[in-house]
């Protein structure tokens, strides 16, 4: 199916109205390009949210607020274009006869449609996921590209991360597993906290640990983790389950591992202890830089002894064993 993405253009005071029309047409299925959030955003940047707020997101900033939907490039599409293209005018008429207020930034009201293909905008982002070497040992594998062995060492790590976060390639998910190479006993219980596409919960099943437990609050990633945990075999050893950071989760492992965020790590730190067997370990991950001591002095309060912090970037990841 192809589609015509359908831009309308609007001002800082139009934006109510026009998604206002919208609605009353039945289309909530929009998106919100408003540099207004943006700045809104920029208020709370210290705060939970900010660590993965996209780069598309911050490019929105100074640019001119519109809505953006999708209809499909058919002659019903089509119609449906023509029938927004007539009530945008009519709502700009409206506008501009003052009869909802005078001298208001109400922006151009302009409607842009262009025609794209369903793979542009869906599968766009898998002609850039090859395969990557991502440690001497693993190398993670797109499902749809081919990859030979180069070596007999290697682990191949095949991945459809889907709408799921954990290519493997981002420097948060590198840093765990290098962590996990280095630490890991052959054996070992793991708890892998935010499991995403499923990454670092497969990395611990090919480097030979036996026990895992993925869990993640997103249930598209719980879905995803259970088929790529299918796709490399490992379904004896991985199980994935919905879950909220460890609540109600009763599972004790020999290392617990979290690539999430400063704030969220700092959370989990509080109760990871009770899912640690022993002298367990804790490799958390997401942490910008800047936030690493403020991280590592919750982690240390919360009964943890900090062994290793690995930089990459702007990132970083601590790994820590139970005092
Ligand atoms: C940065 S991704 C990491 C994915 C994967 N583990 C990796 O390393 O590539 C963080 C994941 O944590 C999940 N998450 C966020 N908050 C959570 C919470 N409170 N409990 C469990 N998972 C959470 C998100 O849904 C997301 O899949």
């Amino acid at each position: 199916m192809n589609y015509i993405e359908t831009k309308i253009y609007t001002g800082r005071d139009g934006m109510e109205h026009l998604l206002n029309l919208l609605s009353a047409m039945g289309r909530e299925d929009v998106v919100i390009e408003d540099p207004a959030d943006v700045a809104e955003l920029m208020d709370k940047k210290n705060s939970y949210d900010w660590d993965y707020v996209d780069d598309d997101v911050m490019e929105q900033a100074g640019r001119e607020p519109a809505v953006i939907l999708y209809l499909e490039d058919s002659a019903e599409g089509k119609a449906q274009l023509e029938e927004l293209r007539q009530a945008v005018a009519g709502l700009k008429e409206q506008l501009e006869s003052g009869s909802l207020g005078a001298g208001k930034a109400f922006g151009r009201m302009e409607v842009e449609a262009r025609p794209v293909r369903d793979e542009d905008w869906k599968d766009n982002w898998k002609e850039y996921f090859k395969p990557a070497k991502i440690t001497e040992r693993i190398v993670v594998k797109p499902t749809w590209e081919e990859y030979e062995k180069q070596s007999e060492d290697e682990l191949i790590i095949q991945i459809d991360p889907g709408m799921a976060f954990g290519t493997g390639t981002h420097e948060t998910t590198t840093l765990c597993i290098r962590l996990m190479e280095k630490y890991l006993q052959e054996g070992d219980a793991v708890l892998d906290v935010g499991c995403g596409s499923g990454i670092l919960s497969i990395a611990a099943g090919l480097l030979g640990m036996k026990n895992i437990l993925g869990v993640d609050i997103d249930p598209i990633a719980v879905q995803v983790s259970q088929e790529n945990v299918q796709l490399n075999g490992l379904s004896q050893l991985v199980n994935i389950q919905y879950g909220d950071l460890t609540k109600g989760i009763d599972y004790k492992a020999d290392l617990v591992v979290a690539n999430l965020m400063a704030d969220l790590v700092m959370m989990l730190s509080e109760d990871v202890a009770k899912h640690l067997k022993g002298k367990g370990l804790f490799i958390s991950s997401g942490i910008l830089v800047e936030k690493q001591a403020q991280v590592a002095e919750a982690i240390g309060r919360n009964g943890f002894e900090v062994i290793e912090v690995l930089e990459q970037g702007d990132w970083c990841a601590i790994a820590a064993r139970l005092k």
